[in-house]
């Protein structure tokens, strides 16, 4: 699939909002890519995660034990890009505010691939493999449907993303005008 045909299935979803956006890092957006209203649609998803999973079996070399999706946005992904690639899903959610594995153990070294839904600053993804690292994993690659930095991000490791879409994200304080004036709205669950 490409970009234009993954934001044709957020389209179609009523997925793409527009607005004042807090997003999980703190930056503000006009737009809100809301996954969940994809995800609620097994058959959008199962179109998504079955495509993601063939571009990490082209662009990861070498076996895949796990796929680690990390809650909430990640699960439904993982979990459904972990079926196409014939592995096990596990999810990190948050203790305290920090991703913890706290359901699942993985072996010494296991060999596992992070599937996330939306990639903006790749907080999410870097804390995600801190946790996994922790735990004596090695993180493979990382894999979103959207990278709304469209390959500017670092994360470390290899990004796999199925759609790359530049949205304007701006700190707190440097708003330009026409988005100070619309109250603002976090739909994520940092911090919940
Ligand atoms: O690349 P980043 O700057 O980290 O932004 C992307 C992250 O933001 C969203 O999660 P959020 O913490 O809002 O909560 P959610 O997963 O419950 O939607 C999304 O699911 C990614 O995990
Ligand atoms: O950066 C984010 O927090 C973010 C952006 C976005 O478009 N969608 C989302 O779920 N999170
Ligand atoms: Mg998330």
């Amino acid at each position: 699939m490409n970009t234009a045909e993954v934001l044709d299935v957020f389209r179609s979803a009523g997925a793409v909002l527009e607005g004042h956006f807090i997003l999980t890092s703190g930056l503000r957006s006009p737009v809100f890519l809301q996954k969940a209203r994809v995800f609620m649609h097994a058959d959008k998803t199962e179109k998504l995660c079955r495509a993601l999973a063939a571009k990490i079996r082209a662009e990861v070399d070498g076996p895949i034990d796990y796929v680690v999706g990390p809650a909430i946005g990640g699960l439904i992904p993982a979990y459904e890009t972990s079926r196409h690639l014939g592995v096990p899903a596990v999810w990190v959610e948050r203790e305290q505010g920090v991703f913890r594995l706290r359901r699942f153990e993985l072996e010494k070294g296991a060999r596992v691939v992070i599937v996330e839904d939306i990639v903006t600053t790749g907080l999410s993804i870097r804390e995600t493999i801190a946790c996994l690292r922790d735990l004596g994993a090695e993180v493979v690659a990382a894999a979103c449907i959207i990278d709304r930095s469209a390959g500017k991000t670092d994360v470390g490791v290899p990004l796999i993303a199925l759609a790359e879409y530049e949205v304007p994200a701006y700190p707190a304080d440097a708003l330009p005008p026409e988005l100070a004036a619309i109250p603002a709205v976090k739909p994520g669950s940092r911090n919940i």
